[in-house]
């Protein structure tokens, strides 16, 4: 596959099925780099029963490209299987005998939760329109959704990479509503070398001729080759070396040949794989929802105008897990070591994996062993 024959960008509009969504208005939104969203619609989903005294309920936060549909198989209105298959069920780690799990898509997203493929009040979609968010506008968005569910406060939050940062951000800012927090392969703010490895990402998108400013929407184009070359960067950042050099070593992809003589059309193998990473995502992500998004992950600092994030994190008196994978090159693990040493009454564990930071969503006995020994308490 080239990178034009990428195929064109994929994301959930209202009169599209809506698969196992559910929808909250939450209300207008001030943010907090400026501005406002008149009106923000919430897409979740929901497992299990919430009980008489509303204090069995866990929020489950998705990662950058992730959505509300965290179990359960592909369907109409549901672009992809469960992203945590396994964990959601009876007698599971989340066990919905016991808890109420909860999902939504995030602010900013293209899963039904509004973002910038959404309309705007003058009827035509957001587009390069929508305004910058931040994590801390997720979590007030989430806050709202909790409200509307009469959950005052969570038996737990927990998530992985981007869905870390919404749940130590949970902690710090509505302290008395969460009882656990769980952070998987995530940081209490974002590095220079994560803002890094996201800068020429943005600017592959904002790049691809089909941009226009964000405006593609309605015009029969979508900049897939930008969004494409930035997945392709994200994805390595997302697995380990060894992984790779074990998986794909030097192999040529079958029937081509990337030193002969058209050796600008012969692909290493590990050239076929990014391509084919980079055609999944561009067939099911909006790229101006990666973009906000991004930008978003590039915004997170619980510490931020809070005195560092010992001080932030001291207003938490509730459970905190920090868990990274020991061979993310990405959010590597010191970053969840950091925060337990900030914070001394942390449970510290660590998820071995030969996949890098994507092992918080493929060592799932690993990862549903951690959960299960966090909720255990509640
Ligand atoms: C599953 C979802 O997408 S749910 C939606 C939400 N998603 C997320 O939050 C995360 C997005 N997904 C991901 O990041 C990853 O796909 C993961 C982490 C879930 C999966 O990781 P892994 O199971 O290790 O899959 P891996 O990275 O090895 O990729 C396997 C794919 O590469 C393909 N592949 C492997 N080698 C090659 C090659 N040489 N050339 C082309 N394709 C290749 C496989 O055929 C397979 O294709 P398929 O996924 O279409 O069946
Ligand atoms: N593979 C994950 C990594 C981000 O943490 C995603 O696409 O959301």
């Amino acid at each position: 596959m080239t990178i034009t024959d990428l195929p064109t960008t994929a994301f959930w509009r209202p009169g599209d099925p809506i698969g196992d969504r559910e929808f909250a208005d939450v209300g207008a939104v001030i943010l907090e780099r400026g501005g406002s969203l008149p009106a923000v619609t919430v897409a979740y989903e929901t497992w299990g029963s919430l009980n008489a005294a509303r204090d069995n309920a866990v929020l489950v936060e998705h990662a950058l490209t992730g959505d509300s549909h965290v179990e359960g198989p592909a369907g109409p209105g549901r672009p992809t299987a469960g992203w945590w298959d396994g964990l959601i069920g009876p007698g599971r780690p989340l066990d919905t005998d016991r808890f109420f799990v909860v999902a939504s898509n995030v602010l900013g997203g293209c899963q039904g939760t509004t973002g910038p493929s959404s309309e705007a009040p003058d009827g035509q979609p957001w587009g390069g329109r929508f305004p910058s968010i931040t994590i801390r506008d997720q979590v007030e968005v989430e806050a709202r959704l909790a409200d509307h569910l009469g959950i005052d406060q969570w038996a737990g939050v927990l998530g992985g990479s981007m869905g870390g940062m919404r749940a130590i951000e949970w902690a710090t800012t509505h302290p008395e509503r969460v009882a656990s927090c769980i952070v998987l392969a995530s940081t209490a703010y974002a590095t220079a070398d994560q803002i890094a490895w996201c800068q020429p990402q943005l600017l592959a998108i904002r790049s691809d001729p089909q941009f226009h400013d964000g405006n593609y929407y309605g015009r029969g184009v979508s900049p897939s080759d930008g969004l494409g070359i930035a997945r392709r960067i994200a994805h390595v950042t997302y697995r380990h070396e060894g992984e790779l050099a074990e998986r794909f070593g030097r192999e040529a992809q079958p029937g081509e040949d990337p030193l002969g003589p058209d050796g600008r059309t012969g692909r290493f193998a590990v050239e076929s794989y990014l391509d084919h990473h980079a055609g999944k995502l561009g067939a099911r992500f909006d790229a101006n929802s990666y973009l906000v998004l991004s930008e978003a992950m590039n915004s997170h600092d619980v510490g931020r105008g809070r005195g560092g994030v010992a001080a932030a994190l001291a207003s938490f008196a509730g459970h905190l897990v920090v868990a990274g994978v020991d061979t993310d090159r990405l959010y590597p693990a010191r970053l969840s070591e950091e925060v337990a040493a900030l914070r001394p009454a942390t449970t510290l564990r660590h998820i071995p994996s030969r996949f890098g930071h994507d092992g918080f969503l493929i060592e799932i006995d690993r990862v549903g062993h951690i959960i299960r020994e966090a909720l255990a308490r509640h």
